[in-house]
């Protein structure tokens, strides 16, 4: 068994191990004192004197083929429902060839900011494209980053009463069906999974009452997580008004989602009573604060959640709403946005948005070994240097990544492996990727 020591970085992300972190078997195995060194004897040394040590960052929520359709002229300057009703007809397009590229580049992209686990929703199966989560799961592997897919759907449209055309949406049955063939192919339960599935049903203005309630059920039979839209707009709101006769959080609840098996994208539009409901069930919260703004949706009660025991992670959402898939830039995002909505410069610090998206990720994920630099956890790391300019004349260098705006890291593991060396992703021609996901992405103007 290798043991590799990170030698006394410039910074480390956690207590104890500002002498450095022991990586061997894929975990974290010690964590080295100030000035001390490991307990036995190590076979590699990494100097990590130019490096501030994060822990992997977590991202909980994503739409990676929407990295086919950024800043795309028929959604620009427009909120939810219509940025919606624009764009749906162009992903009704989604090809199986143009999709692999969206996902590689959008886990490439994710890497490249210091993510080591990534969840996406994916909710559209044109025809043709019904293995679209089978291609993610070898994208992943293939770049060596965890992920949990979220297999999304859709079974309401336009003529029953929802906002989608019927070009997107699903059959119910076979929604179930393949979302129990993807837990029985991928669903890995164990410590140290690379690939999780979760169920989810995209919106309450997008799927079925009854899929919402199936999908519930048959995650409490495979033990997998819930994620759906919720608490985004004011729009969703009159939705589930005039639709369910009540609040979203109460439609939550109604259909059986309201406990920590679920994770919720967004999650803005709650009342202080609400929040206090989601943290007394224990409902994650993947606050994304770029798409938020971007789609001028709102402020995410971040700190009502969390007092209230609501674990809050971070997400930088679907890249036709943000538009870049930045991990560590929108934990920047989430500190400018929180101040603003808080109105106050002690509510949210940069150490409360790096946790946010390391381990108020991980719990949003039901993930126990990612998260920490802690012994036993998993090896994820993101190593960032200050040596670029925006850095020079820097103090606190953990503060800095996020107030000088970090947006690169140098070096990224996932469980022990190195899978960004010299800020350069393993294993991928860069420029071939920007090529060829770029002329993909032609074919949806
Ligand atoms: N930001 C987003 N919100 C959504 N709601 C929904 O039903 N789909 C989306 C989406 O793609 N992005």
């Amino acid at each position: 068994m290798t043991r590799l020591w990170l030698k006394q970085p410039l910074a480390v992300l956690a207590d104890g191990a500002a002498g450095g972190v022991v990586i061997a078997d894929g975990r974290i195995v010690e964590l080295v004192p100030s000035g001390g060194a490991p307990s036995g004897p190590v076979d590699a040394v990494f100097d990590a004197s130019r490096h501030v040590v994060l822990p992997g960052l977590i991202n909980t929520h994503h739409h990676f083929y929407q990295t086919l359709t950024r800043a795309h002229p028929a959604a620009i300057d427009k909120e939810l429902f219509p940025w919606l009703t624009s764009l749906y007809p162009i992903w009704a397009r989604l090809d199986p060839e143009s999709f692999r590229l969206s996902v590689r580049l959008a886990l490439t992209e994710l890497l490249l900011s210091g993510c080591t686990t990534a969840a996406d929703h994916h909710y559209l199966f044109p025809d043709g494209l019904e293995s679209a989560i089978d291609i993610e799961a070898d994208e992943a592997a293939g770049l060596g980053i965890r992920v949990t897919l979220s297999r999304g759907s859709m079974d309401l449209s336009k003529k029953d009463g929802g906002l989608p055309p019927d070009s997107v949406v699903q059959d119910k049955d076979d929604i179930l069906a393949d979302s129990e063939r993807l837990i029985g192919r991928y669903h890995d339960r164990s410590d140290g999974a690379m690939t999780q599935i979760a169920l989810a049903p995209c919106s309450p203005f997008s799927a079925t009452k009854s899929l919402m309630m199936e999908s519930a059920a048959l995650a409490d039979a495979h033990d997998c997580r819930l994620h759906t839209h919720l608490g985004e707009t004011e729009d969703e709101n009159a939705f589930c008004e005039a639709t369910f006769g009540c609040r979203p959080l109460d439609y939550l609840e109604d259909v059986g989602w309201l406990g920590p098996r679920t994770w919720l994208a967004h999650g803005i539009h709650f009342t202080t009573e609400e929040c206090r409901r989601l943290g007394a069930h224990k409902v994650g919260v993947c606050h994304c604060p770029t798409s938020n703004a971007v789609l001028a949706s709102g402020f995410c009660p971040v700190n009502e959640l969390q007092a209230a025991g609501a674990p809050v992670g971070l997400g930088v959402d679907g890249s036709a709403s943000n538009d870049a898939s930045n991990l560590i830039e929108a934990a920047r995002h989430a500190l400018m946005v929180g101040r603003l909505n808080y109105r106050s410069a002690e509510a949210i610090t940069a150490r409360d948005v790096l946790a946010m998206a390391s381990e108020g990720s991980a719990a949003c994920l039901g993930r126990a070994d990612i998260g920490r630099i802690e012994v036993g956890r998993q090896a994820d790391l993101a190593l960032f240097t200050l040596d670029e300019l925006r850095f020079s004349g820097a103090h606190d260098p953990i503060a800095a990544l996020v107030l000088c705006g970090a947006t690169r890291a140098d070096r990224v593991m996932v469980k022990g492996e190195w899978r960004v060396l010299d800020g350069q992703p393993v294993g991928v021609d860069l420029a071939r990727l920007r090529a060829e996901h770029g002329l993909a992405a032609g074919r949806f103007g």
